[in-house]
């Protein structure tokens, strides 16, 4: 059975994968670091597998979601097994997975390491590695929103570094289902819930995650896979690849489609993201994600 992991905050996270790693000791013993590189502690290569959750309900309504928890559709279901036989056949294992307190990211983990028959390890789920909160937006369709305020309008809330859409008010028809929700009664504190985000705001609470969490445990090489989302894998691409505000703009992660990074001993990529995908298949499913915000 996958051992489920609900991380509350970054030190509960700590002593939970210490009494995780005794529990699940059988597991973790047989982990070996990925350690391919040549000898040298700058070209010491650690792996890890990223992957943006199959398509949502929202997704295919082409609604702004957000934090929202929206659940996978057939197609979405379907992307998340297509990703778990892409990890198969590229024979990677992992030792531990990190995803977000979202379905739709956890149900395209669970697919992933169902079909890569991988399911004993442990899962973090973390609220930090959420989709960006939407804010305002959240439940309007994307194209309507573009015909309404400009396409332009919509690609600064959608795509631009440091602009937050408009925020969510108590009186949002999504407000109880979000900010009343029980999973977030220990996390985040009050002060720390967001009613809006920019991506500069998701990266603000995901990259603590990264950095204090997920990078120790590369580092003691646990070869790790992240299920998240179109935003918050966004903002780890733009720490990792360290591409400009403007350059983070036109990046459109598609859904269900794995990509695989390789490190150096400084976690730094030692090649730019790998798709588990063909090419010309990867393209398309980007250009179909910046399309969504365009008005029809
Ligand atoms: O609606 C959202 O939450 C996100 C991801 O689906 O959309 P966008 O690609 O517009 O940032």
């Amino acid at each position: 059975m996958t051992a489920i992991m609900k991380i509350n905050n970054l030190s509960q996270c700590l002593s939970c994968l210490l009494s995780s790693k005794l529990s699940h000791s059988r597991s973790l013993s047989k982990a070996t670091p990925k350690c391919a590189g040549p000898a040298g502690d700058n070209k010491k290569k650690f792996v890890i597998v990223m992957v943006r959750h199959g398509q949502s309900e929202w997704n295919e309504q082409n609604l702004f979601c957000g934090w929202y928890d929206a659940q996978l559709t057939e197609k979405g279901k379907q992307e998340a097994c297509a990703a778990g036989k892409a990890v198969k056949d590229a024979k990677l294992k992992f030792d531990l997975a990190h995803t977000s307190l979202l379905k739709r990211a956890h149900d395209t983990l669970q697919a992933v390491l169902e079909v890569s028959e991988q399911t004993k390890i442990p899962i973090c789920k973390s609220w930090r590695l959420n989709e960006r909160h939407y804010g305002g937006l959240t439940g309007l369709n994307k194209a309507e929103t573009a015909k309404k305020f400009g396409e332009e309008k919509v690609k600064i809330w959608r795509r631009s570094f440091d602009t937050p859409p408009p925020p969510m008010e108590e009186d949002h028809k999504y407000y109880k289902a979000i900010h009343k929700d029980a999973r977030y009664k220990d996390e985040p504190q009050p002060c720390e819930f967001p009613n809006a985000e920019s991506l500069k705001l998701t990266i603000e609470r995901t990259l603590p995650y990264w950095n204090d969490v997920i990078v120790p445990q590369i580092k003691q090489g646990k070869r790790i896979i992240l299920a998240a989302h179109g935003n918050s894998l966004r903002g780890i691409v733009k720490h990792l690849d360290q591409l400009s505000d403007e350059a983070i703009m036109e990046l459109n992660i598609p859904t269900g489609i794995p990509f695989v990074y390789e490190l150096d001993a400084q976690i730094k990529p030692l090649a730019p993201m790998k798709f588990l995908g063909d090419a010309e298949t990867v393209k398309k499913a980007m250009e179909s994600v910046a399309k969504q915000g365009k008005a029809k």
